[in-house]
């Protein structure tokens, strides 16, 4: 039963399982748990757990037959795989000092992984690795991995502090947990079936430690009944981080408190099971959950919208190479944000530019290069109204298609006297006289890598001395993320191509390790002697001391624009205009992810570059490790001048 009704969340994270001891007989500990309970799922060992594979050897006669909790034909195969996740026998320990427990684990695991695909389970949650060496257990899932179908391994990982916990009691080193599982995943070369299930306890790391498994693969959340106040008290974004990344609760231990006031009355009404029995010692806490679950804001209108898009990596719009589709043309003009920004920058610079006692006799010339279906020469029509200027209007479009929209909407709404409709490049343009006003809107996620620069320096011929381009300047922005799921999405093309291309990409499963920092800017109109538009930049980034380590799948891309004056539009996160959907993220992947240690600074490069035909970007890592330089040469990924 999920945890409730959230519109617009159709996500993994209403589901929530229960942890359960071994139980011989499923069907009775389903019932108890599901029926009874209202769980969606129990967590439970498959195995006795009091079996090991040496001892059998020895005193049995070897009838073969595993000791597992019942036949697969006590529950269906869709009760199996949508209510029981396989919890793994957790004293198995593949990095033993000790043999003989080294080899039962490894055939323990084994067994009980080819048990669980038999009963073809969606998921067999790992034991934590018993201290900070982990290479043999590690391998031995490594081999799991290679062969496995569609089944996900959990790995449990304690969610402990960097500074003094340690996940081995008995251990006179710190641990962090994180640590822990990075080495896991490198060995297993960032698997995509392996996972993590964060184990939460009775303390949380900082909001920066723990905001680094915002870019992991953490399947499931378990909270304890000490941890569940916790969770409670966590960070806003943490309970928001678990409801809306589809991470599955799952409870475990024993009731051990009074639960924290709103929940006891939902609570009550739980508190017996359905046929009068002693009810499921959770279900108050599931009851809590759920209450935390519903007490979320719903999903806004443009975040349902956008589901689908999360994390989906798309190629960047190359609009001056293709022309845009009608398709492309409809979500832009949806974006009534966008536009009210670039109306309310026009009626500053009419203003500036035409006093009030000029304004019935003095007629502003305005120019809308790239119009694309004409929203931006609506908002230029409409400044000038709001203004009380008059004005000329050339709308220049390259793309014929959208040439034919035009004519229609100029028609429609009686603008022939006021808008003239150029149907051409605006680099090759002849036209018969200059602008005041030029404004475009030909900036991609990353800022120029739509070719803004070179069509603007194209089209400044027909800008007067003194006149004015919005944008007047835009500025693109990088920023260090963990991003597991983009890095793997990458990785299964298995070619270099993939690896050397910028994306635009919902983020949504990222870590954003460091504040973003300027990398390319571009002013129009650019009247300086240096008109190349190749540029080069270092950049620094510096990981808060608090975080402990972290792993750099790649870089997220913004870009921030001056309109006019004061009126800016962008993605950049810590400015990005409110409600503004055009643009989503671009992403810049890495070959190998560099984990960059505590103290450490990462050093990036960007390089723009542009031959006859095409702009690309090259990039690279220097320190703390090097990178290859990426895409050199454009040789995998540019945009058609
Ligand atoms: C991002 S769209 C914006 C369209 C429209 N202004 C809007 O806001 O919906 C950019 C438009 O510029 C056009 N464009 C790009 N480069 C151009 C060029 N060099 N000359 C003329 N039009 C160009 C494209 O065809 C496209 O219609």
């Amino acid at each position: 039963m999920p945890l409730g009704d959230r519109p617009g969340d159709k996500s993994e994270s209403r589901y929530c399982g229960v942890e359960t001891e071994f139980n011989d007989d499923v069907p009775h500990l389903l019932t108890f748990s599901i029926s009874h309970g209202g769980f969606d799922f129990v967590v439970a060992p498959l195995m006795v757990p009091s079996y090991r594979p040496s001892l059998v050897c020895k005193n049995s006669g070897g009838s073969g037959a595993l000791p597992f909790a019942g036949s697969d034909l006590v529950l269906s195969p869709s009760q199996w795989s949508r209510h029981v996740v396989g919890k793994i026998s957790s004293w198995i320990n593949l990095d033993s000092e000790d043999e003989v427990l080294r080899v039962d684990s490894e055939t323990t695991l084994k067994q009980e992984i080819s048990w669980a695909s038999h009963l073809s389970l969606q998921a067999c949650l790992l034991p934590a690795p018993k201290g900070k060496s982990c290479a043999n257990y590690a391998r031995c899932v490594n081999q799991i991995l290679q062969n496995l179908n569609n089944m996900q391994l959990w790995l449990r990982i304690p969610l402990v502090k960097t500074e003094d916990d340690s996940m081995d009691v008995n251990s006179d080193h710190l641990i962090d947990s994180w640590e822990v599982w990075n080495s896991f995943r490198l060995l297993c070369e960032h698997h995509s079936h392996l996972s993590v299930a964060l184990d939460i306890q009775s303390s949380l790391p900082s909001a920066n430690s723990l905001g680094r498994w915002f870019g992991e693969s953490v399947r499931a959340a378990i909270i304890n009944t000490d941890g569940l106040s916790m969770f409670v008290k966590a960070p806003p974004e943490a309970n928001y981080w678990v409801f809306n990344h589809s991470i599955q609760i799952v409870l475990s231990g024993k009731p051990v408190h009074i639960l924290p006031k709103g929940s006891v009355d939902v609570a009550a009404n739980h508190s017996d099971d359905i046929d009068g029995g002693p009810g499921h010692p959770l279900r108050p806490y599931l009851d809590y959950v759920g209450y935390l679950y519903q007490r979320m804001d719903p999903l806004p209108e443009q975040e349902r919208f956008e589901l689908g898009y999360r994390d989906f990596l798309q190629s960047p719009l190359q609009p001056l190479m293709d022309n845009l589709e009608a398709q492309t043309y409809e979500t832009f003009e949806k974006d009534s944000v966008k536009y009210i920004q670039y109306q309310r920058a026009i009626c500053k610079a009419l203003l500036d530019r035409v006093p009030d006692k000029e304004a019935l006799t003095t007629t502003t010339v305005l120019m809308v290069v790239g119009a694309g279906r004409g929203p931006l020469v609506r908002a230029s029509l409409q400044a000038a109204e709001e203004t009380g200027r008059k004005l000329r209007v050339y709308a220049v479009e390259k793309n014929p298609n959208a040439v034919v929209t035009l004519h229609s909407l100029v028609k429609l709404e009686g603008w022939e006297n006021i808008v003239t409709i150029i149907s051409s490049d605006m680099r090759h343009w002849d036209a018969p006289e200059k602008a005041d006003i030029l404004v475009s809107e030909l900036l991609g996620s990353f800022g120029d890598n739509e070719l803004s620069p070179e069509c603007l320096d194209g089209a400044q011929r027909f800008l007067k001395q003194d006149g004015i381009s919005i944008p007047s300047s835009y500025t693109s922005f990088i920023q260090p993320v963990t991003a597991s799921k983009l890095y793997n999405d990458v990785k299964s093309h298995k070619d270099v191509l993939h690896f050397e291309t910028a994306y635009v990409v919902k983020i949504h499963n990222v870590a954003r390790l460091a504040p973003s920092q300027p990398v390319f800017t571009f002013t129009h109109p650019n009247h300086s002697t240096d008109k190349s538009n190749d540029r080069y930049k270092k950049l620094q980034f510096e990981i808060p001391n608090d975080t402990g380590s972290a792993m750099v799948h790649g870089f997220a891309g913004y870009f921030d624009a001056t309109l006019y004056d004061d009126v800016h539009l962008g993605i950049e996160p810590s400015t990005a205009t409110p409600n503004m959907f055009s643009w989503f993220a671009i992403f810049f992947p890495l070959r190998t992810p560099v984990c960059l240690h505590t103290g450490y600074s990462l050093e990036v490069h960007f390089w723009r570059c542009s031959g006859p035909t095409k702009v690309w970007y090259e990039w690279s890592v220097t320190s703390p490790s090097a990178s290859p330089i990426h895409n050199s040469s454009g040789r995998s990924y540019w945009v058609g001048l």
